[in-house]
Protein backbone atom coordinates (compact mmCIF):
# COMPACT_ATOMS: atom_id res chain seq x y z
CA UNK A 1 0.00 0.00 0.00
CA UNK A 2 1.33 3.52 -0.89
CA UNK A 3 1.91 6.57 1.81
CA UNK A 4 2.94 9.60 1.16
CA UNK A 5 4.32 12.13 3.90
CA UNK A 6 2.99 16.13 3.66
CA UNK A 7 4.60 18.82 5.42
CA UNK A 8 3.32 22.44 6.62
CA UNK A 9 3.75 24.39 3.74
CA UNK A 10 2.66 27.65 1.84
CA UNK A 11 1.43 27.33 -1.68
CA UNK A 12 1.52 29.57 -4.53
CA UNK A 13 2.03 29.79 -8.40
CA UNK A 14 1.04 28.74 -11.73
CA UNK A 15 -0.54 25.46 -12.28
CA UNK A 16 -1.97 23.72 -14.80
CA UNK A 17 -4.46 20.35 -13.84
CA UNK A 18 -5.46 17.84 -15.76
CA UNK A 19 -7.90 17.14 -17.92
CA UNK A 20 -11.68 16.65 -16.72
CA UNK A 21 -12.28 13.16 -15.77
CA UNK A 22 -16.45 13.53 -16.22
CA UNK A 23 -15.70 15.02 -19.95
CA UNK A 24 -12.95 12.65 -20.41
CA UNK A 25 -15.45 9.68 -19.92
CA UNK A 26 -18.28 10.86 -21.67
CA UNK A 27 -15.78 11.36 -24.70
CA UNK A 28 -14.49 8.23 -24.58
CA UNK A 29 -18.28 6.83 -24.67
CA UNK A 30 -19.31 9.01 -27.48
CA UNK A 31 -16.83 9.00 -29.35
CA UNK A 32 -16.23 5.03 -29.51
CA UNK A 33 -20.17 5.28 -30.80
CA UNK A 34 -19.19 7.72 -33.39
CA UNK A 35 -18.52 7.15 -37.49
CA UNK A 36 -15.04 7.48 -38.17
CA UNK A 37 -11.95 9.40 -36.14
CA UNK A 38 -11.98 11.45 -33.16
CA UNK A 39 -9.12 13.39 -31.92
CA UNK A 40 -9.05 14.21 -28.32
CA UNK A 41 -6.51 16.53 -27.00
CA UNK A 42 -6.42 17.02 -23.05
CA UNK A 43 -7.64 13.47 -22.48
CA UNK A 44 -7.41 12.37 -18.47
CA UNK A 45 -4.39 10.22 -18.06
CA UNK A 46 -5.65 8.99 -14.54
CA UNK A 47 -7.44 5.35 -14.04
CA UNK A 48 -10.99 6.13 -14.32
CA UNK A 49 -10.51 7.16 -17.53
CA UNK A 50 -8.02 4.69 -18.66
CA UNK A 51 -10.93 1.73 -17.52
CA UNK A 52 -13.45 3.64 -19.31
CA UNK A 53 -11.56 3.86 -22.70
CA UNK A 54 -10.10 -0.01 -22.25
CA UNK A 55 -13.94 -0.71 -21.87
CA UNK A 56 -14.81 0.69 -24.98
CA UNK A 57 -11.98 -1.05 -26.85
CA UNK A 58 -12.89 -4.05 -25.89
CA UNK A 59 -16.21 -3.46 -27.38
CA UNK A 60 -15.10 -3.04 -30.65
CA UNK A 61 -13.69 0.95 -30.57
CA UNK A 62 -9.92 1.61 -31.60
CA UNK A 63 -8.16 4.24 -29.09
CA UNK A 64 -4.69 5.28 -29.93
CA UNK A 65 -2.16 8.22 -28.14
CA UNK A 66 -0.58 9.91 -30.78
CA UNK A 67 1.83 13.06 -30.52
CA UNK A 68 0.16 14.21 -27.32
CA UNK A 69 -3.40 13.55 -28.47
CA UNK A 70 -5.89 10.57 -28.25
CA UNK A 71 -7.62 8.86 -31.31
CA UNK A 72 -10.41 7.40 -31.03
CA UNK A 73 -12.28 5.62 -33.75
CA UNK A 74 -15.49 4.53 -33.07
CA UNK A 75 -18.11 1.58 -33.74
CA UNK A 76 -20.89 3.82 -35.66
CA UNK A 77 -23.60 2.40 -33.53
CA UNK A 78 -22.82 -0.76 -33.23
CA UNK A 79 -20.84 -2.26 -30.64
CA UNK A 80 -19.50 -5.61 -30.10
CA UNK A 81 -20.30 -8.35 -27.03
CA UNK A 82 -17.03 -8.00 -24.58
CA UNK A 83 -15.63 -11.61 -24.25
CA UNK A 84 -14.89 -10.35 -21.03
CA UNK A 85 -16.44 -8.57 -17.80
CA UNK A 86 -15.82 -5.00 -18.10
CA UNK A 87 -13.08 -3.94 -15.32
CA UNK A 88 -14.44 -0.42 -14.34
CA UNK A 89 -11.60 0.04 -11.79
CA UNK A 90 -13.10 2.80 -9.08
CA UNK A 91 -15.33 4.85 -11.54
CA UNK A 92 -18.61 5.51 -10.78
CA UNK A 93 -19.01 7.70 -13.63
CA UNK A 94 -17.83 4.83 -16.10
CA UNK A 95 -20.03 2.34 -14.52
CA UNK A 96 -23.07 3.63 -14.28
CA UNK A 97 -22.92 6.13 -17.78
CA UNK A 98 -21.68 2.93 -19.92
CA UNK A 99 -24.54 0.53 -17.94
CA UNK A 100 -26.78 2.99 -20.15
CA UNK A 101 -25.11 2.36 -23.42
CA UNK A 102 -24.76 -1.60 -23.17
CA UNK A 103 -28.33 -1.70 -22.43
CA UNK A 104 -29.26 0.26 -25.41
CA UNK A 105 -27.05 -1.69 -27.57
CA UNK A 106 -28.67 -5.40 -26.84
CA UNK A 107 -25.42 -6.87 -26.00
CA UNK A 108 -24.48 -9.25 -22.83
CA UNK A 109 -22.06 -7.59 -20.71
CA UNK A 110 -21.11 -8.24 -16.78
CA UNK A 111 -18.90 -4.87 -14.92
CA UNK A 112 -16.54 -5.37 -12.25
CA UNK A 113 -14.76 -2.98 -10.27
CA UNK A 114 -12.78 -2.42 -6.99
CA UNK A 115 -13.92 -2.78 -3.14
CA UNK A 116 -14.87 0.92 -2.82
CA UNK A 117 -16.77 0.55 -6.38
CA UNK A 118 -18.35 -2.59 -5.28
CA UNK A 119 -20.17 -1.00 -2.16
CA UNK A 120 -21.79 1.74 -4.34
CA UNK A 121 -25.71 1.41 -5.31
CA UNK A 122 -25.87 0.66 -8.71
CA UNK A 123 -30.10 0.19 -7.91
CA UNK A 124 -30.24 3.80 -9.19
CA UNK A 125 -29.70 2.51 -12.55
CA UNK A 126 -31.04 -0.86 -12.22
CA UNK A 127 -34.55 1.05 -11.79
CA UNK A 128 -34.66 3.38 -15.12
CA UNK A 129 -32.68 0.36 -17.03
CA UNK A 130 -35.47 -2.22 -16.42
CA UNK A 131 -38.23 0.31 -17.23
CA UNK A 132 -36.84 0.74 -20.75
CA UNK A 133 -36.82 -3.06 -20.94
CA UNK A 134 -33.73 -3.68 -20.18
CA UNK A 135 -32.14 -6.88 -17.69
CA UNK A 136 -30.11 -5.85 -14.78
CA UNK A 137 -28.50 -8.38 -12.78
CA UNK A 138 -26.29 -6.73 -9.23
CA UNK A 139 -24.88 -9.85 -8.04
CA UNK A 140 -23.64 -7.48 -4.69
CA UNK A 141 -24.66 -8.13 -1.21
CA UNK A 142 -26.87 -4.71 -1.53
CA UNK A 143 -27.76 -3.77 -5.11
CA UNK A 144 -24.12 -3.51 -5.98
CA UNK A 145 -21.60 -4.88 -8.33
CA UNK A 146 -21.02 -6.97 -10.42
CA UNK A 147 -23.49 -6.56 -12.69
CA UNK A 148 -24.73 -8.00 -15.72
CA UNK A 149 -26.92 -6.63 -18.08
CA UNK A 150 -28.95 -8.09 -21.04
CA UNK A 151 -29.87 -4.85 -22.81
CA UNK A 152 -31.75 -4.78 -26.47
CA UNK A 153 -35.25 -3.22 -27.60
CA UNK A 154 -35.73 -0.50 -25.84
CA UNK A 155 -38.81 1.48 -25.31
CA UNK A 156 -38.35 5.61 -24.03
CA UNK A 157 -39.67 6.84 -20.99
CA UNK A 158 -40.35 9.50 -18.34
CA UNK A 159 -37.89 9.50 -15.75
CA UNK A 160 -38.24 11.70 -12.76
CA UNK A 161 -35.13 11.20 -10.99
CA UNK A 162 -35.23 10.01 -7.28
CA UNK A 163 -31.90 11.82 -6.64
CA UNK A 164 -29.78 14.86 -8.06
CA UNK A 165 -27.50 12.14 -9.69
CA UNK A 166 -25.80 13.69 -12.79
CA UNK A 167 -24.64 9.90 -13.48
CA UNK A 168 -28.30 8.73 -13.31
CA UNK A 169 -29.30 11.60 -15.76
CA UNK A 170 -26.31 10.53 -17.98
CA UNK A 171 -27.11 6.59 -18.12
CA UNK A 172 -30.67 7.50 -18.87
CA UNK A 173 -30.19 9.59 -21.61
CA UNK A 174 -27.49 7.05 -22.91
CA UNK A 175 -30.10 4.49 -22.90
CA UNK A 176 -32.62 6.75 -24.88
CA UNK A 177 -30.05 6.94 -27.65
CA UNK A 178 -30.98 3.65 -28.42
CA UNK A 179 -34.52 3.17 -27.59
CA UNK A 180 -37.45 3.87 -29.94
CA UNK A 181 -39.30 6.89 -29.35
CA UNK A 182 -38.61 9.90 -26.89
CA UNK A 183 -36.53 9.03 -23.52
CA UNK A 184 -37.42 12.51 -20.60
CA UNK A 185 -35.34 12.70 -17.63
CA UNK A 186 -36.71 15.53 -15.25
CA UNK A 187 -33.98 16.26 -12.31
CA UNK A 188 -35.18 17.86 -9.07
CA UNK A 189 -31.92 19.98 -9.03
CA UNK A 190 -29.52 20.94 -11.73
CA UNK A 191 -26.91 18.38 -11.98
CA UNK A 192 -23.56 19.31 -14.56
CA UNK A 193 -24.82 19.16 -18.22
CA UNK A 194 -21.66 17.44 -19.93
CA UNK A 195 -23.42 14.82 -21.56
CA UNK A 196 -26.11 17.19 -23.30
CA UNK A 197 -23.39 19.66 -24.37
CA UNK A 198 -21.44 16.35 -25.93
CA UNK A 199 -24.87 15.38 -27.31
CA UNK A 200 -25.54 18.82 -29.00
CA UNK A 201 -21.99 19.41 -29.78
CA UNK A 202 -22.36 15.96 -31.92
CA UNK A 203 -25.83 17.49 -33.37
CA UNK A 204 -27.59 14.30 -31.49
CA UNK A 205 -31.38 15.49 -31.37
CA UNK A 206 -31.86 16.67 -27.45
CA UNK A 207 -33.96 19.10 -26.22
CA UNK A 208 -33.53 20.55 -22.79
CA UNK A 209 -36.45 22.65 -21.12
CA UNK A 210 -35.45 23.47 -17.48
CA UNK A 211 -35.13 20.62 -15.56
CA UNK A 212 -36.60 18.62 -18.47
CA UNK A 213 -34.20 16.90 -21.20
CA UNK A 214 -35.65 14.47 -23.55
CA UNK A 215 -33.93 12.66 -26.40
CA UNK A 216 -35.29 11.27 -29.51
CA UNK A 217 -33.82 7.88 -29.92
CA UNK A 218 -32.38 6.47 -32.73
CA UNK A 219 -33.75 3.28 -32.36
CA UNK A 220 -32.45 -0.23 -32.39
CA UNK A 221 -29.98 -0.43 -35.13
CA UNK A 222 -27.99 2.36 -32.77
CA UNK A 223 -27.09 6.18 -32.90
CA UNK A 224 -25.71 7.60 -36.29
CA UNK A 225 -23.67 10.40 -35.36
CA UNK A 226 -19.94 11.75 -37.24
CA UNK A 227 -16.49 11.94 -35.38
CA UNK A 228 -14.99 15.49 -34.25
CA UNK A 229 -12.52 16.50 -32.59
CA UNK A 230 -12.85 17.25 -28.88
CA UNK A 231 -10.85 19.32 -26.29
CA UNK A 232 -11.19 18.41 -22.98
CA UNK A 233 -10.35 21.50 -20.28
CA UNK A 234 -8.45 20.89 -17.41
CA UNK A 235 -10.54 19.33 -14.25
CA UNK A 236 -12.20 21.98 -11.55
CA UNK A 237 -12.59 19.45 -9.13
CA UNK A 238 -8.94 19.05 -9.64
CA UNK A 239 -8.05 22.96 -9.03
CA UNK A 240 -10.24 23.15 -6.34
CA UNK A 241 -7.57 21.45 -3.97
CA UNK A 242 -5.23 24.76 -4.94
CA UNK A 243 -8.04 27.15 -4.84
CA UNK A 244 -8.92 26.53 -1.68
CA UNK A 245 -5.33 26.03 -0.26
CA UNK A 246 -4.50 29.59 -1.58
CA UNK A 247 -8.20 30.97 -0.94
CA UNK A 248 -7.60 29.86 3.00
CA UNK A 249 -3.69 31.78 3.52
CA UNK A 250 -4.02 35.30 3.82
CA UNK A 251 -1.29 37.04 0.63
CA UNK A 252 -1.24 33.61 -1.10
CA UNK A 253 -1.67 34.41 -4.41
CA UNK A 254 -2.34 31.22 -7.42
CA UNK A 255 -3.31 30.89 -10.61
CA UNK A 256 -4.79 27.74 -12.39
CA UNK A 257 -4.51 27.42 -16.32
CA UNK A 258 -6.62 26.45 -18.80
CA UNK A 259 -9.67 24.81 -16.36
CA UNK A 260 -13.18 23.66 -17.11
CA UNK A 261 -15.49 26.26 -15.76
CA UNK A 262 -18.96 25.14 -16.78
CA UNK A 263 -21.49 27.07 -14.37
CA UNK A 264 -22.44 23.72 -13.17
CA UNK A 265 -19.57 22.70 -11.97
CA UNK A 266 -18.03 25.61 -10.17
CA UNK A 267 -20.57 26.94 -6.66
CA UNK A 268 -17.19 26.25 -4.82
CA UNK A 269 -15.92 29.87 -6.71
CA UNK A 270 -19.58 31.48 -5.09
CA UNK A 271 -18.45 29.79 -1.92
CA UNK A 272 -14.89 30.83 -1.48
CA UNK A 273 -16.15 34.43 -2.92
CA UNK A 274 -18.92 34.40 0.01
CA UNK A 275 -16.56 33.43 2.78
CA UNK A 276 -13.99 36.24 1.77
CA UNK A 277 -11.48 34.96 -1.20
CA UNK A 278 -10.65 37.50 -3.76
CA UNK A 279 -11.02 35.49 -7.48
CA UNK A 280 -10.81 36.42 -10.65
CA UNK A 281 -12.05 34.58 -13.34
CA UNK A 282 -11.29 35.01 -17.26
CA UNK A 283 -13.49 32.73 -19.60
CA UNK A 284 -10.87 32.25 -22.66
CA UNK A 285 -13.26 29.53 -24.65
CA UNK A 286 -16.91 30.26 -24.32
CA UNK A 287 -18.43 27.39 -26.57
CA UNK A 288 -19.57 24.32 -25.47
CA UNK A 289 -18.12 23.43 -21.58
CA UNK A 290 -16.58 26.85 -21.20
CA UNK A 291 -12.94 27.24 -19.33
CA UNK A 292 -10.14 29.76 -18.87
CA UNK A 293 -7.86 31.23 -15.96
CA UNK A 294 -9.05 31.41 -12.32
CA UNK A 295 -6.94 33.80 -9.96
CA UNK A 296 -6.92 33.08 -6.23
CA UNK A 297 -5.69 35.92 -3.55
CA UNK A 298 -5.98 34.18 0.11
CA UNK A 299 -7.57 36.22 3.32
CA UNK A 300 -9.48 35.57 5.91
CA UNK A 301 -12.47 33.86 5.40
CA UNK A 302 -15.80 33.26 7.51
CA UNK A 303 -18.30 30.79 7.49
CA UNK A 304 -21.19 29.98 5.34
CA UNK A 305 -24.40 27.71 4.70
CA UNK A 306 -24.25 25.80 1.82
CA UNK A 307 -27.14 23.56 0.60
CA UNK A 308 -30.00 22.95 -1.62
CA UNK A 309 -29.53 23.83 -5.46
CA UNK A 310 -26.07 24.30 -4.57
CA UNK A 311 -25.12 21.26 -3.81
CA UNK A 312 -24.96 19.03 -6.96
CA UNK A 313 -22.67 21.87 -8.23
CA UNK A 314 -19.76 21.37 -5.82
CA UNK A 315 -20.72 17.65 -4.51
CA UNK A 316 -17.31 16.69 -5.50
CA UNK A 317 -15.59 19.91 -3.29
CA UNK A 318 -16.95 18.85 -0.42
CA UNK A 319 -14.47 17.38 1.61
CA UNK A 320 -12.06 20.09 0.68
CA UNK A 321 -14.96 22.94 1.59
CA UNK A 322 -14.83 21.40 4.89
CA UNK A 323 -11.28 21.96 4.95
CA UNK A 324 -12.12 25.69 4.19
CA UNK A 325 -14.10 25.62 7.26
CA UNK A 326 -12.19 24.39 9.73
CA UNK A 327 -9.80 27.42 8.62
CA UNK A 328 -12.58 29.97 8.54
CA UNK A 329 -14.07 32.22 11.53
CA UNK A 330 -17.46 31.06 12.92
CA UNK A 331 -19.53 28.15 11.17
CA UNK A 332 -19.30 26.88 8.14
CA UNK A 333 -22.70 24.43 7.68
CA UNK A 334 -23.02 22.02 4.78
CA UNK A 335 -26.26 20.64 4.15
CA UNK A 336 -28.53 18.33 1.95
CA UNK A 337 -25.78 16.73 0.59
CA UNK A 338 -26.46 12.97 1.56
CA UNK A 339 -25.38 11.73 -1.05
CA UNK A 340 -21.48 12.34 -0.05
CA UNK A 341 -22.17 9.03 2.26
CA UNK A 342 -22.17 6.85 -1.10
CA UNK A 343 -19.11 7.90 -3.21
CA UNK A 344 -15.61 6.49 -3.09
CA UNK A 345 -15.95 6.61 0.89
CA UNK A 346 -18.83 7.90 3.11
CA UNK A 347 -16.99 11.32 2.40
CA UNK A 348 -19.00 12.76 5.69
CA UNK A 349 -17.97 10.06 8.35
CA UNK A 350 -14.46 10.36 6.82
CA UNK A 351 -14.35 14.33 7.00
CA UNK A 352 -15.95 14.67 10.65
CA UNK A 353 -13.78 11.73 11.74
CA UNK A 354 -10.19 13.39 10.37
CA UNK A 355 -10.90 16.97 11.24
CA UNK A 356 -11.75 15.96 14.35
CA UNK A 357 -8.34 14.35 14.61
CA UNK A 358 -6.90 18.00 13.92
CA UNK A 359 -8.70 19.33 17.23
CA UNK A 360 -11.24 20.76 14.86
CA UNK A 361 -15.00 21.31 16.55
CA UNK A 362 -17.58 19.49 13.92
CA UNK A 363 -20.51 18.27 14.31
CA UNK A 364 -21.90 15.81 12.41
CA UNK A 365 -25.44 15.99 10.62
CA UNK A 366 -27.25 13.08 8.62
CA UNK A 367 -26.81 15.17 5.63
CA UNK A 368 -23.52 16.97 6.45
CA UNK A 369 -21.74 18.81 8.92
CA UNK A 370 -20.84 22.07 10.82
CA UNK A 371 -17.34 22.88 11.18
CA UNK A 372 -16.78 25.52 14.10
CA UNK A 373 -13.73 27.81 13.37
CA UNK A 374 -10.91 29.01 12.84
CA UNK A 375 -9.21 25.92 14.46
CA UNK A 376 -5.47 26.25 15.44
CA UNK A 377 -4.38 22.57 13.76
CA UNK A 378 -2.60 19.70 15.55
CA UNK A 379 -1.14 17.15 13.13
CA UNK A 380 -2.38 14.19 14.96
CA UNK A 381 0.28 11.30 15.70
CA UNK A 382 -1.28 8.97 13.53
CA UNK A 383 -1.27 7.73 10.08
CA UNK A 384 -4.36 8.45 8.39
CA UNK A 385 -6.23 6.15 5.82
CA UNK A 386 -7.73 7.62 2.68
CA UNK A 387 -10.31 4.30 2.30
CA UNK A 388 -9.42 4.46 -1.12
CA UNK A 389 -11.11 7.20 -1.78
CA UNK A 390 -8.37 10.11 -3.97
CA UNK A 391 -10.50 12.96 -2.80
CA UNK A 392 -10.33 12.32 1.08
CA UNK A 393 -6.00 11.71 0.47
CA UNK A 394 -5.70 15.28 -1.11
CA UNK A 395 -7.74 17.30 0.92
CA UNK A 396 -6.29 15.70 4.17
CA UNK A 397 -2.71 16.71 2.17
CA UNK A 398 -4.11 20.20 1.78
CA UNK A 399 -5.85 20.38 5.46
CA UNK A 400 -1.97 19.21 7.10
CA UNK A 401 -0.16 22.16 5.25
CA UNK A 402 -2.13 24.61 7.26
CA UNK A 403 -0.74 22.18 10.65
CA UNK A 404 2.17 21.94 12.85
CA UNK A 405 3.94 18.89 11.20
CA UNK A 406 4.50 16.21 9.19
CA UNK A 407 1.06 13.68 8.10
CA UNK A 408 1.37 10.45 7.28
CA UNK A 409 -1.51 9.50 4.94
CA UNK A 410 -1.61 5.36 3.72
CA UNK A 411 -3.32 4.28 0.86
CA UNK A 412 -2.96 7.44 -1.52
CA UNK A 413 -2.98 4.90 -4.90
CA UNK A 414 -6.45 6.10 -5.31
CA UNK A 415 -5.35 9.80 -5.88
CA UNK A 416 -4.31 8.28 -9.54
CA UNK A 417 -7.82 7.79 -10.56
CA UNK A 418 -8.47 11.51 -11.26
CA UNK A 419 -5.27 13.35 -10.34
CA UNK A 420 -1.69 11.88 -10.66
CA UNK A 421 -0.06 14.73 -10.55
CA UNK A 422 -1.17 15.93 -7.51
CA UNK A 423 1.96 14.97 -5.35
CA UNK A 424 4.16 16.34 -8.13
CA UNK A 425 2.09 19.87 -8.37
CA UNK A 426 2.28 20.15 -4.64
CA UNK A 427 5.97 20.51 -4.73
CA UNK A 428 5.62 22.51 -7.76
CA UNK A 429 3.45 24.88 -5.62
CA UNK A 430 5.99 25.04 -2.99
CA UNK A 431 5.03 21.93 -0.62
CA UNK A 432 7.07 19.36 0.88
CA UNK A 433 6.57 15.63 0.04
CA UNK A 434 7.91 12.33 0.90
O1 LIG B 1 -21.61 12.59 -13.90
C1 LIG B 1 -20.47 12.69 -13.44
O2 LIG B 1 -19.44 12.72 -14.16
C2 LIG B 1 -20.32 12.78 -11.97
C3 LIG B 1 -21.41 13.04 -11.19
C4 LIG B 1 -21.38 13.10 -9.72
O3 LIG B 1 -21.91 11.90 -9.19
P1 LIG B 1 -23.48 11.65 -8.98
O4 LIG B 1 -24.16 11.64 -10.27
O5 LIG B 1 -23.55 10.31 -8.27
O6 LIG B 1 -23.93 12.77 -8.10
C5 LIG B 1 -19.97 13.29 -9.20
O7 LIG B 1 -19.93 13.06 -7.83
C6 LIG B 1 -18.99 12.38 -9.91
O8 LIG B 1 -17.68 12.61 -9.45
C7 LIG B 1 -18.97 12.62 -11.39
C1 LIG C 1 -17.48 10.63 -6.91
C2 LIG C 1 -16.47 10.68 -7.77
O1 LIG C 1 -16.32 9.91 -8.89
P1 LIG C 1 -17.13 8.65 -9.41
O2 LIG C 1 -18.52 8.71 -8.89
O3 LIG C 1 -17.06 8.73 -10.89
O4 LIG C 1 -16.39 7.43 -8.91
C3 LIG C 1 -15.39 11.70 -7.61
O5 LIG C 1 -14.55 11.79 -8.51
O6 LIG C 1 -15.32 12.40 -6.58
Amino acid sequence: MSSKKVFPAAFGGTVKVPGDKSISQRVAMLASLAEGTSKVTGYLNGEDARSTLAAMEQMGAKAEFRDDALYITGVAGELQQPDEPLSMGNSGTGTRLLAGIVAGAGIEASMVGDDSLSSRPMGRIRHPLELMGARIGLTGKRGTLPMMICGGNLKGTGYLLPMASAQVKSCVLLAGLFAEGKTTVVEPRPTRDHTEKLFQALDIPIEINGLEISIEGYGRSGPRFKARDFVVPGDFSSAAFWIVAAACRPGAELLIDNVGLNPRRTALLDVMKRMGADIEVTVTEEKGDPYGTIKVRGAKLKGTVIDGDEIPNLIDELPIISVAGALAVGQTEIRDAAELRVKESDRIAEMVKNLRLFGVEVEEKDDGMIVTGPATLKTPNVVIDSHGDHRIAMSMAVLNSFSDGPLTIDNVGCVDTSYPEFWQHMEQLGGRVE
